[in-house]
């Protein structure tokens, strides 16, 4: 069994390296080899996996001889070569947007809809990370009480550009806690002390991409397109871990202590509910966590019947590289990978 990650040297990258590292650890997922690519600028450079350096190697324009492939180079990478890639049999797991809305290419969170992987045709996407991460909370509750509508304000981090995304924030913080006047590249303004309504490009309707997203990627995971969202999607000047704000208007009414029941025992949601005890989920606590802290779970003043949350959860992780590999032990754990069937599943109830 052969992983393939291209894209090694990124910021989910970096995170594929130490979930495979941990499920490798683990059991969860088996395989013998794996290989490293990123562009020509990082090619014969050292990444450490398992105590052993690799070599970083340029992506090939042509099939990777692996049996899974977990791609986080863009979606212009993915565009132009992931057809490319799957030539020799492996399948490609794609964080990119590149194929997400594509009929024929499953759009997966395991918790979610595992299933839908089985039905791949060499490529599988991984959603948008703030999609990702609203929909492990959400799935549940739609599956009991039907979410009609949902109202979503999110505050999300600066890897969400990526590793230079993170850098930028360092080093223009640095440069106003010195005196200086910040500048900006990656982000559409000046990010210290600051908050930005602005991701990605702005679309006919108002709404910018990253916002529409939300709602095409999670009316596909969730199998309803009658699921209204309404989002506001916020750059803040934290590091990693998007949080949201959510609104949810449902077909059955529910009460917080009940949503709070549901949500104590759903696959990858950890709820951290205690105002009193100042508890509730924050990116200082959910950053490097495997599951979304959900709370400030209470009863919507606009929705009769309807529910008000929050959730942080690290969109490195479940938004990108854990997602990425629990579909890949999804796969393998219902022998549809090279390698022995694994008996467990990390964190996953299909
Ligand atoms: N950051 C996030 O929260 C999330 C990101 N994603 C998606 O994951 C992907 C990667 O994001 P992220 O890790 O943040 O980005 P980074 O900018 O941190 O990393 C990009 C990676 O892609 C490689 N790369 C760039 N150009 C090429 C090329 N022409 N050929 C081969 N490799 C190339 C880079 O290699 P090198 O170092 O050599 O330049 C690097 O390894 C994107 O599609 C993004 O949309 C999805 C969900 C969440
Ligand atoms: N757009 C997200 C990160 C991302 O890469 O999203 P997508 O995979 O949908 O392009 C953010 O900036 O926080």
């Amino acid at each position: 069994m052969r992983v393939a990650i291209v894209g090694a040297t990124g910021a989910v990258g970096h995170e594929l390296m130490a979930v495979l590292e941990k499920s490798q650890q683990e059991g969860k997922l088996k395989f013998d080899e794996l290989q490293l690519y990123a562009s020509p600028r990082s090619a014969g450079s050292k990444l450490t996996f398992a105590g052993k350096e690799l070599t970083v190697q340029v992506t090939p324009d042509g099939p990777i001889d692996a049996d899974v492939i977990l791609a986080s180079a863009g979606g212009s990478v993915s565009k132009a070569l992931a057809h490319k890639w799957i030539q020799n049999g492996a399948v490609v797991i794609d964080n990119s947007s590149a194929f997400r809305y594509d009929a024929d290419v499953p759009l997966v969170v395991p918790e979610v809809n595992g299933e839908a992987a089985l039905r791949h045709k060499g490529i599988i996407a991984n959603p948008n990370c703030t999609t990702a991460i609203a929909v492990v909370a959400v799935a549940p509750i739609h599956r009991k009480y039907g979410v009609k509508r949902m109202i979503v304000s999110t505050y999300q981090a600066t890897s969400g550009a990526g590793q230079k995304g993170m850098d930028e924030l360092l080093e223009q913080t640095h440069v106003v806690l010195h005196g200086g006047e910040a500048s900006h590249k990656e982000f559409v303004h000046p990010i210290p002390f600051n908050v930005i309504p602005h991701i990605d490009v702005f679309q006919d309707n108002g709404y910018t991409k990253e916002e529409m997203k939300v709602q095409w990627e999670t009316q596909k995971i969730i199998g309803d397109d009658s699921l209204k969202i309404s989002c506001t999607a916020v750059r803040i000047p934290t590091l990693r871990t998007h949080s949201e704000a959510i609104t949810l208007d449902l077909a059955k009414p529910a009460t917080p202590a009940e949503i709070r029941e549901l949500l104590s025992t759903a696959a990858g949601v950890e709820v951290r509910d205690d105002p009193e005890g100042k508890l509730y989920p924050m990116p200082l606590t959910a950053t490097r966590k495997y599951d979304v802290e959900v709370g400030r779970i209470r009863e919507s003043l606009v929705f009769d019947g309807g529910i008000d949350l929050f959730v942080s959860g690290d969109q490195l992780l479940k938004g990108a590289a854990l997602n990425a590999v629990q579909i890949a032990e999804y796969l393998q754990a219902h022998g549809a990978l090279g390698g022995a069937v694994s008996p467990q599943l990390s964190a996953v109830s299909p």
